[in-house]
């Protein structure tokens, strides 16, 4: 497949979508504001207000999701392959907006933003935040753009969370949704590999109970934080062929000596450290406190019931390596809204990368987005 063009050249804008204080109702009850957003756009709005896309990010995501803020940049944006002139989503019939997350790091009010009452930052004062929060956040955005209906929402992982709540919480705006590698409400698996990322920061003496500003932070849990998770963003076929049990540098004398090392050890360090260069511990602990709350019956009555909310069509993706956001998840959000009078189908990437699979498979991913986006009005 001719994998189109990329969308060159573009720029972060920033929004306010609640001026004062207390002006946002969070899904907690409680008031909070101001909230500000970063967002990106590719593509033109049509008069309509109805050729919108939007993209969700992950957890470590952010609004950059296509092309290159400078000539000089090294790499584009997390979906760039996706998204373009001729790409799966075409910026020549559609415009796709894709906003940071309120509790992110990237531009979006979030703990390390100043909180005007305090003229510090929020840090641990931050409140509790969910996927619906998320959400409602993005819709206000997309009113000040504008946007009336929603072609389709496509996200994978927290994005996944996302792109489902946005087809119960604003069903007569959306007509497709295309949930990856996402679930219905996450699962004990996934609630306690989160759990011990976070023990792993709040344990960092650095931490100092989420008001470490301006100071280095947990540097070393947040390290950790990361290693921990890329093991379960990966599969055991990935590690095997990535690395095997290639050693890093090792001098014959210290084979046998607790100073030998692994290239896979190596691989880990270097994830966390770069983790810690781009992203807060804070919004770490907010994001994936918002991932361990989700759960779309919550409120709503019984869980299978909820998903006759959504009568649009539906593309669920699985990754057949994922062990941490297994297939079967997206296989039971197919049959939820199958079962509930949705046109909805279920497609498995197969792809040795576990669930980072969304990050990585771009060929076949465009393939297979490419000829549902055609089958939308
Ligand atoms: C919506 C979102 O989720 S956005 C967030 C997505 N981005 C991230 O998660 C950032 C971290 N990146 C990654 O985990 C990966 O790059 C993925 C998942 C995006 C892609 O995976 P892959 O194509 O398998 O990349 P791979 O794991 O080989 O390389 C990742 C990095 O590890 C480095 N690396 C590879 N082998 C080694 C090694 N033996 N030792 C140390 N570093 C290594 C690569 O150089 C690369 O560095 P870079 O990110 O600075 O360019
Ligand atoms: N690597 C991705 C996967 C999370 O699902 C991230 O960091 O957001």
């Amino acid at each position: 497949m001719d994998m189109g063009k990329g969308v060159g050249l573009v720029e972060t804008k920033y929004i306010t979508v609640a001026s004062h204080p207390h002006e946002l109702t969070l899904e907690s009850g409680q008031h909070f504001g101001p909230v500000e957003v970063a967002y990106e756009t590719y593509g033109e709005l049509n008069q309509r207000g109805d050729n919108c896309i939007i993209v969700p990010h992950a957890l470590t995501g952010e609004a950059h999701v296509a092309g290159r803020h400078t000539p000089e940049d090294r790499v584009a944006g997390w979906w760039d392959e996706l998204i373009g002139p001729g790409r799966a989503l075409d910026t020549n019939k559609y415009f796709v907006v894709a906003a940071n997350v309120i509790g992110g790091c990237c531009g979006t009010t979030g703990p390390k933003s100043t909180n005007p009452e305090t003229g510090k930052p929020y840090g641990a004062d931050f409140p509790l935040i969910t996927i619906r929060d998320m959400v409602q956040v993005q819709y206000l955005l997309l009113k000040n753009l504008g946007i009336r209906r929603i072609k389709a929402v496509i996200g994978g992982s927290m994005g996944g969370m996302q792109v489902l709540e946005w087809a119960l919480m604003y069903p007569e705006m959306v007509e497709a949704i295309v949930p990856i590698a996402a679930s219905g409400r996450l699962a004990a698996q996934c609630i306690a590999f989160n759990a011990v990322q976070r023990e792993a920061i709040t344990g960092d003496s650095d931490f100092k109970g989420g008001h470490y500003y301006p100071g280095p932070g947990p540097i070393r849990g947040m390290g950790l934080a990361r290693q921990i998770a890329t093991i379960t963003y990966k599969s055991d076929e990935s590690w095997a062929s990535k690395f095997g049990r290639t050693f890093s540098s090792i001098r014959p004398q210290d084979y046998y000596s607790l100073d030998n090392r692994f290239e896979v050890e190596h691989y880990l360090d270097y994830q966390g450290e770069k983790l810690v260069q781009r992203f807060d511990a804070n919004t770490y602990l907010y994001l994936t406190k918002a991932m361990d709350l989700h759960d779309l019956g919550r409120g709503r009555g019984e869980y299978r019931e909820v998903f006759s909310r959504f009568r649009g069509k539906v593309l669920s993706i699985g990754v057949s390596s994922d062990f941490l956001y297994p297939k079967y998840y997206q296989e039971e959000i197919h049959h939820f809204f199958k079962q509930a009078g949705a046109d909805s189908h279920y497609w498995e990437l197969i792809s040795p990368y576990g669930h980072d699979a969304f990050l990585i498979e771009f060929k076949k991913m465009s393939l297979k987005i490419a000829q549902f986006m055609q089958t939308l009005s």
